[in-house]
């Protein structure tokens, strides 16, 4: 997204005890629908924060403004103290969407070399690319499979390429699209457990988004989304107590009943003043046809 498309900002100076992203009022528009409503929430720096939801609640819409890909975005979106979708923040940003971006006929060290090109260029710069590589591969356990063509990798280790690929900038904030779809219980957690390592060694802030639940127990805080809107932002032990429930997915399931019940209960008390204030019209009405002489 363009600087000028980027949503109205109360831009502050930076600071390290401000939020890594925050949110007032955000909205977001896709086609005919409100895919996002309204949503306020801060994101807090060095720490995992989990957006979890079912499939089409938003959470890769929500990802898309934050990295300032998407349009039609309204309200307040800061990342990293700038507004979202600002120049400066390209460099401070490492997105992985779900699709891997890798091209299939490079090897995964080939892949590497050329995004560390694009942010790093010049000859100058030739050992830091390389080093920078270097850790990119081990970061996600893929040096012995270097020289391999991308075509030639399984699925889950083309998403560990993207996710490399998103690790070459050491970036100050990491936004990670259900980067564990797919992969085996032992992939999963090594990935988790790599998640974690960045945050606590590198003081990198974590986003990631994830409709399996169980993945909310390994996040330090949480944003529960649902049709747009958001249900809770908490850690998962306070959403438990909270909801007092002995997982995080029943204290979504309690949260969501309770939205259903609130929602039907504006429904009816709208469908109520509806039908008396037609009551009362009806009465007028007569009461003036009564009224008004034939
Ligand atoms: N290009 C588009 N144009 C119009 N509407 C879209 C577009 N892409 C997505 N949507 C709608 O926006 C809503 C949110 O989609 P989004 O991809 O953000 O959800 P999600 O929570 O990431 O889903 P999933 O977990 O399945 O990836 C959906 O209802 C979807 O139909």
């Amino acid at each position: 997204m363009a600087a000028s498309d980027a949503p109205a900002t109360s831009h502050t100076p930076a600071a390290s005890d401000t939020p890594a992203i925050a949110a007032t009022a955000l909205t977001v528009v896709r086609g005919d629908r409100t895919v996002l409503r309204g949503l306020d929430f801060t994101v807090p720096r060095g720490r995992i924060t989990g957006l979890l939801g079912p499939s089409g609640c938003g959470k890769t819409t929500l990802m898309r403004a934050i990295v300032g890909t998407q349009a039609q975005v309204t309200g307040t979106l800061d990342v990293l103290s700038r507004p979202a979708g600002h120049p400066a923040l390209r460099s401070r940003i490492g997105y992985v969407t779900q699709a891997p971006s890798v091209y299939d006929d490079l090897t995964v060290r080939q892949n590497l070399d050329y995004f560390a090109a694009v942010l790093l260029p010049g000859r100058a710069q030739r050992d830091e690319r390389r080093t920078a590589v270097a850790r990119a591969l081990a970061d996600v356990d893929l040096t012995t499979h270097a020289d391999a063509l991308a075509c030639r990798l399984s699925g889950g280790q083309r998403s560990r390429v993207s996710l490399a690929v998103a690790l070459l900038g050491t970036p100050e904030l990491l936004v990670l699209d259900e980067p564990t779809v797919g992969l085996d219980p032992v992939l999963r957690r090594d990935l988790w457990d790599l998640f974690h390592r960045i945050a606590a060694d590198r003081d990198t802030t974590i986003l990631v988004s994830s409709h399996v639940m169980d993945e909310a127990e390994r996040c330090h805080r949480l944003l529960l989304l649902r049709e747009g809107e958001l249900l809770a932002e908490d850690t998962p032990e306070d959403l438990r107590r909270r909801n007092d429930t002995a997982t995080v997915e029943d204290a979504f399931l309690h949260l969501v009943d309770a939205a259903a019940a609130r929602a039907r209960a504006r429904t009816e008390t709208g469908a109520r003043t509806e039908t008396e204030t037609g009551a009362r019209t009806e009465t007028r009405t007569r009461t003036r046809t009564e009224e008004t002489p034939s």
